[in-house]
């Protein structure tokens, strides 16, 4: 039967002298997904990626990548993959052309993909450039560049767009969504709730070294995100809003007083919710009413908090 993970990590835990650094970690990465991995800051996910990738052993368990045991990979194995870091290696006093080419060469490629690449990137006109002039957006996109060099199947990526320009994100983004297009597949470390809501198929969130979560977006948000309708009314002077509101606003709602603007949040989570804004709308002036969908960033807040 064919496989159907490209990434197969179980139970590994990774210990410091003194640090837990990862903790008893399973997942499984489905082919041709794009496959998140959010945590706040030293979660664990650089520890994870390194060990998933042969570059960091783990003090147990174990880890599959494109079918083949981490532990026992040869240099063939890098071949397969195209990796980025977030710490960037690259010949800072060559060109983005002579870095690509030299990788190029090692994989015994012609130049055409190191054109195509960096025409794709946004990179030509500052092809002969020494990187070390280019802005930080620039080296992440050649980076991304010189992992897709040798057209890998699997993607990995640690927080590739973090403190990037919009148009390197953008390209950025484009690039992952058109690598899952081919039907390979992205595993995407990332600090950004709407990047991983809009690019990734599955997430996983982290939070001290131990895996707290993994689902759909969707579900995640269905699961503990807040959807709620935000009501904002104007009170008469004087007018006592508790009492006004009491038959109104139960446990799960949030009522917010300023000066004389009532700012009503009436959770979704019950269903009489039109009844209950038509009662509102009787008892006082309503200002505007806007819906506010759950997002990751809830989320987020509410895992790493419980966990
Ligand atoms: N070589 C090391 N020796 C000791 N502790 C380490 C080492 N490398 C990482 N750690 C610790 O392990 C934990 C996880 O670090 P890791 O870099 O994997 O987190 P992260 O989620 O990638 O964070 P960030 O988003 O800040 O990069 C942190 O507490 C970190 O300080």
């Amino acid at each position: 039967m064919p496989n159907l993970y490209d990434i197969e990590v179980k139970n590994i835990s990774k210990i410091y002298k003194k640090t837990t650094a990862v903790e008893d970690i399973s997942l499984q990465v489905k082919k041709g997904e794009v496959f998140g991995f959010l945590g706040p800051n030293g979660a664990g996910k650089t520890t994870t990626i390194r060990i998933m990738t042969g570059l960091l052993p783990a003090s147990s368990g174990c880890c599959k990548v494109l079918g083949e045991e981490i532990s026992g990979i040869g240099s063939d194995f890098y071949r397969k993959i195209g990796i980025v870091f977030e710490n960037n290696n690259l010949y800072m006093r060559l060109s983005g052309e002579k870095n690509l080419r030299f990788f190029a060469s090692m994989y015994q490629l012609d130049n055409d993909i190191v054109y195509y690449l960096l025409e794709k990137f946004a990179l030509l006109d500052a092809a002969k450039r020494p990187v070390k002039s280019y802005s930080k957006g620039m080296k992440q996109r050649l980076l991304i560049c010189r992992a897709l060099l040798h057209d890998p199947k699997l993607l990995i990526l640690d927080e590739p767009t973090s403190g990037l320009d919009p148009m390197s994100v953008e390209i950025i983004h484009q690039a992952i969504e058109e690598f899952r297009n081919a039907g390979k597949t992205v595993f995407l470390s990332t600090h950004y709730m709407e990047e991983a809501d809009s690019l990734c198929d599955r997430l996983a969130f982290i939070n001290k070294g131990s895996l707290i979560a993994v689902e759909r977006p969707v579900v995640l948000k269905e699961r503990y995100g807040e959807s709620y309708i935000e009501i904002k009314v104007l009170l008469d002077k004087g007018q006592e809003s508790a009492e006004m509101f009491e038959e109104i606003i139960n446990q799960d709602d949030i009522l917010e007083l300023d000066d004389n603007i009532m700012t009503i949040k009436l959770s979704l989570i019950n269903n009489d919710v039109g009844l209950r804004l038509d009662k509102i709308r009787s008892k006082s002036k309503v200002l505007s009413i806007h819906s506010r969908e759950a997002t990751l960033h809830d989320v987020f807040m509410r895992l790493t908090t419980l966990s």
